[in-house]
């Protein structure tokens, strides 16, 4: 008899959910047209005085037996799930979103490719310091088949005494020897004076941790013509990276490149916290190619293989790693750049030299 009753309430309860869920998906579409005026209106979608008024409303309307506190935590949670769904509508929007554009996003340097069938490698040393460094790194990257040197002519020093690069010369400098080896050039720009002047000699900008939200800067890369590689700020999300990206793709330079370049967290026996999830899950939102800097996220070298397979294997487009001919005398991340030895074997261990040499 008991079970009966049971029953027999169940089957009610089954008939409230469904009218819950039925009101609710009501509520929710609502919701999402709100959501589009609000975007249109340039409005922020979280309005806390609404909330406000409606649990207010609601309390004086409660006659139990709810309590008003659970009330208000339920439909608190309605709200919270409802601003997500005015949030989710428009990162699908998002010109760099997967929802935007179902195939891969691949970048077209020359004849390379970044986001293809192989992982790419960005190799050279931290800073350009001199021609002999750069002949020195670069002979040795395209030996064993590395077709992109990197390298600093602008250096954002966390002191104002450390060395802050060569300039326009380093940027001389390291064209004159990538031309000589056939490689692309990568390098750092800060400033829109320094996109002018880099724009004569780089085949890559790249916009550091440090500026990833300097949004003046990435509009005025948004309107250049070559791609760019966009490192994650050491204390950005990866939705704020997605979005520093579309400041860049909505501008109309549609070649971007993500990088994972770790994080900052209370981990100290690691330069930053390689955030290797942050791989796969740009890899899901987003079409752009993304490569992972194992030299700063890691900030060592003895376990630059193992970190470097692990990149891969979630999926990254290629590796940025830093390489100088002696790393000892290097003007800035001394401990750690490989040497030219300790490259070399990086690339057998990753048996990425047979790849690079073939083309990308
Ligand atoms: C739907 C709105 O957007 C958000 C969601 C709310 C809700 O679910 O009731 C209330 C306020 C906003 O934070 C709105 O502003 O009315």
């Amino acid at each position: 008899m008991t079970l009966q009753q049971i029953e027999k309430l169940r089957k009610e309860l089954d008939l409230i959910n469904d009218q819950l869920l039925e009101l609710l998906n009501r509520r929710a579409e609502i919701v999402q047209q709100i959501g589009r005026i609000k975007k249109e209106n340039n409005l922020p979608f979280y309005d806390p005085e609404r909330e406000q008024e409606m649990f207010e409303k609601l309390t004086e309307k409660n006659s139990g037996p709810f309590s008003d506190e659970t009330i208000v935590h339920l439909f608190k949670e309605i709200a919270k799930a409802s601003l997500k769904l005015q949030e989710k509508e428009t990162e699908e929007q998002l010109l760099v979103s997967r929802e935007m554009k179902k195939e891969d996003t691949k970048i077209v340097v020359g004849d390379l490719v970044i986001g293809g069938k192989i992982p790419v490698m960005i190799a050279g040393p931290c800073a350009v310091e001199s021609r002999e460094q750069m002949k020195a790194v670069a002979s040795e990257l395209n030996r064993l088949g590395v077709s992109f040197l990197r390298g600093g002519a602008f250096k954002p020093r966390t002191s104002p005494y450390s060395f802050q690069g060569l300039g326009r010369e380093g940027l001389r400098l390291m064209r004159e020897v990538a031309d000589e080896y056939g490689m692309k050039v990568v390098s750092e720009v800060m400033s829109a004076e320094q996109l002018e002047l880099a724009e004569e000699y780089v085949d890559i900008f790249q916009i550091g941790a440090r500026n990833m939200q300097n949004f003046e800067l990435l509009k005025e890369v948004g309107n250049a013509k070559k791609p760019v590689l966009l490192k994650r700020g050491f204390m950005a999300t990866l939705e704020e990276l997605m979005l520093a990206a579309e400041y860049i793709y909505a501008r109309g330079n549609t070649q971007i490149i993500l990088c994972e370049r770790g994080i900052r967290t209370f981990e100290h026996w690691t330069r930053n916290t390689l955030d290797l999830s942050a791989v796969p899950i740009l890899k899901l939102k987003t079409h752009l190619p993304v490569i992972v800097d194992v030299s700063h996220s890691t900030g060592r070298k003895d376990i630059i293989l193992p970190i470097s397979k692990a990149a891969l294997a979630a999926g990254a487009d290629g590796l940025m790693v830093e390489v100088h001919n002696n790393p000892a005398i290097a003007r800035s991340d001394a401990h750690q750049q490989l040497n030219l030895e300790e490259f070399a074997s990086l690339m057998e261990g990753l048996g990425l030299i047979k790849k690079n040499k073939s083309g990308c």
